[in-house]
């Protein structure tokens, strides 16, 4: 019996600029996607019938029936597999985590059975993040998430990324949004040639979800305070919809420093450190 497994790495977005509202409801963005070295494990094998399970350290509340973003994109992909997911991610955490298990999957299935990767277009009905989630790798993303253009050659971030381990659900958080039309990255994006002139260039852009996130979960303002007042974090900003926040920097001695303080003084809390755009 094959079978295939796929890494589903935690989103980061680095910004998260929205930009307007369709007329559909779903919100205009654009933001700089970069990926994580922490992520949940996806293995697909043909089956008779669909069937899931779900392990893990953050196995706990995740969906184990049809409702699973995992079993959508099996449905998506019209296969019938047995699908073992192992859970890392917190979910409703701002990372990604059921969009990237679901376009691990539909990249799992299609190496299984030889079809081709849906459209980007098609992937939205699991998820406005799968399509970015599908390239797995740093990428702006604009329109409501289908529109992706990859970047190669960003320079490597050391984060910390921490979840107060409370969920936020995104459809609150955009629902909170005080302006909808804010203004874009500039177009191009420079060329960054290290890793401190990327940060002192994040340091001007936002994550405009923030506001209304720290609004349905308060906790988010005590994680960036915490995360800012630890040694060597040169900038802090949340992912996505939130909660969980990062802190950028330096070098990996420093981030992997700063994330063991923060564990030890916050044991309930998720906290990571871990390399953002690694080289691939
Ligand atoms: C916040 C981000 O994570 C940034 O990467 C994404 O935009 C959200 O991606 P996602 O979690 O896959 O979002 P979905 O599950 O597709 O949508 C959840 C809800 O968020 C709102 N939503 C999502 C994406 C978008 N561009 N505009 C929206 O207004 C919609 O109310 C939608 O019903
Ligand atoms: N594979 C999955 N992993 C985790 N949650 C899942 C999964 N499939 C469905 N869900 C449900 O989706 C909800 C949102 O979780 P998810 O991890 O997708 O949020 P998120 O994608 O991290 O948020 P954001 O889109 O802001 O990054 C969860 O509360 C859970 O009930």
């Amino acid at each position: 019996m094959t079978t295939i497994e796929v890494f589903a790495p935690a989103k980061v977005n680095l910004t998260l600029h929205v930009t307007g509202q369709r007329a559909d409801g779903y919100h205009a963005l654009d933001s700089l996607v970069v990926f994580a070295g922490i992520g949940d494990i996806v293995g697909v094998s043909r089956a008779e019938e669909p069937s899931l399970t779900v392990g893990g350290p953050m196995a706990a509340g995740v969906p184990t029936d049809r409702g699973n973003l995992v079993m959508k994109a099996a449905r998506l992909m019209d296969v019938a597999a047995d699908i073992h997911l192992e859970k890392h991610l917190p979910a409703a955490a701002g990372l990604g985590g059921g969009s990237s298990d679901a376009a691990a999957t539909v990249s799992a299935l299609a190496r299984l059975t030889g079809q081709p990767l849906p459209d980007a277009g098609d992937l939205l009905c699991l998820g406005a993040d799968v399509p970015v989630c599908l390239q797995q790798s740093t990428a702006r993303m604009r329109g409501v998430g289908e529109d992706v253009t990859p970047l190669p050659g960003l320079p490597e971030l050391h984060a910390v990324l921490v979840n107060p381990g409370l969920p936020v659900m995104t459809q609150q958080v955009f629902a909170g949004l005080a302006d909808r039309t804010n203004p874009p990255m500039p177009d191009p994006l420079p060329e960054f040639t290290s890793t401190a002139a990327l940060i002192e260039w994040l340091a001007g852009m936002r994550n405009d979800l923030e506001a209304p996130a720290i609004a349905a979960q308060p906790v988010i303002n005590q994680v960036f305070d915490t995360l800012k007042v630890t040694p060597g974090c040169l900038l802090t900003r949340m992912s996505g919809s939130g909660g969980t926040c990062f802190g950028l920097y330096g070098d990996a001695e420093t981030a992997s420093s700063a994330a063991g303080r923060l564990q030890e003084a916050y044991p309930s809390w998720w906290v990571v450190a871990t390399v953002l755009n690694a080289a691939n």
